[in-house]
């Protein structure tokens, strides 16, 4: 790999709110700019109607190509679709940041993808075959985003469920990324007139140990990243732990509670994290 593949991997890390954008809709393509996303996605797959996929893949292909004050990737149409050859010949020698592949069921067809791109390619796992692969699918793509609207209908999960139906298949997809060192995200959260339910929604993803959270409107952005970020109770704790610790190596008693350098290496993260 090359280091400039090497250095937009590193780039896919840690980014709290992750906004999907469909590419056939020019003013919010527009708005993705601004909106103070992490990360911003560009569909090409299903938030694209048939008769607008090639425009829309050329529209995603000329976004690219501007300044992005984040790094923005193009989600391309599935393997198996009539657009997924057109949008890998189109994608992979784009300025896309990263690619995303659909409704991976194993490591095989995301490498078809890798082998030809030039930038890291993500791979979304929303079905039971890819859960099933997520370890292997892992060893090649540099990231993993849990799909769970497909999910859920891959399952046959009645609309009923809640994500509790899921929970087995999402902590399996996040032991998978972390396992093979690759960053993680979650699902989307389907409703824009829910706040309380999306923070609900995005705590959980969180305290799952996901880097971040997609999402579908830019409503969503701003409670995500909160979700995310070290609370100032959590930075305050980091810091005095990390001073406790300088003073004596090994286990200490910390505020009543055994530390050791495992509880170290978090708080050094949780600082990184809030840019301490
Ligand atoms: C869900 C939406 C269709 C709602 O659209 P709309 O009714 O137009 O929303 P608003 O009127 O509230 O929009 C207000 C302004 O914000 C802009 N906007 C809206 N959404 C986005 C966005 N995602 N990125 C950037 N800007 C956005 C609108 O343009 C309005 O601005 P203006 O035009 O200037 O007035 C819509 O939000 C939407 O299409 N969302 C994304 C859908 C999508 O990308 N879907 C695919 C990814 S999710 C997925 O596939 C899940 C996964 O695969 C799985 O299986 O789970
Ligand atoms: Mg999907």
């Amino acid at each position: 790999m090359t280091q400039r593949k090497f250095a937009r991997r590193a780039a896919l890390f840690d980014r709290p709110a992750v906004l999907f954008c469909p590419a056939s809709r020019e003013r919010a393509v527009a708005k993705a700019k601004d909106s103070g996303a992490d990360m911003v996605i560009f569909d090409l797959e299903d938030a694209v109607a048939e008769a607008d996929k090639a425009a829309a893949r050329d529209a995603a292909v000329a976004a690219v190509a501007e300044e992005w004050p984040m790094p923005v990737g193009i989600r391309m149409n599935a393997i198996g679709s009539p657009h997924h050859a057109a949008d890998v010949a189109a994608l992979c020698g784009s300025a896309a940041d990263f690619l995303v592949v659909p409704l991976v069921g194993c490591a095989e067809e995301i490498a078809a993808v890798a082998e030809k791109a030039t930038q890291p390619v993500a791979a979304m796992v929303e079905t039971a075959r890819g859960v099933l692969a997520a370890p292997d699918i892992a060893k090649v793509a540099a990231m993993l985003i849990v799909g769970t609207n497909d999910l859920a209908a891959d399952l046959r999960l009645p609309s009923s469920s809640g994500r509790g139906a899921m929970s087995h298949a999402i902590q399996r997809v996040v032991l998978a990324a972390r396992a093979r060192g690759v960053a993680v995200y979650d699902g989307v959260f389907n409703r824009i007139d829910d706040a309380e339910g999306f923070a609900e929604e995005a705590a959980e993803s969180a305290s799952l140990g996901f880097d971040g959270k997609t999402l579908i409107h830019p409503s969503h952005i701003a409670p995500c990243q909160e979700a995310f970020a070290p609370s100032d109770a959590d930075i305050e704790r980091a810091e005095r732990m990390l001073a406790a610790a300088a003073e004596r190596g090994g286990a200490i008693n910390f505020e009543g509670e055994m530390v050791e350098e495992m509880h170290l290496a978090s708080a050094r993260r949780l600082l990184e994290r809030a840019g301490h």
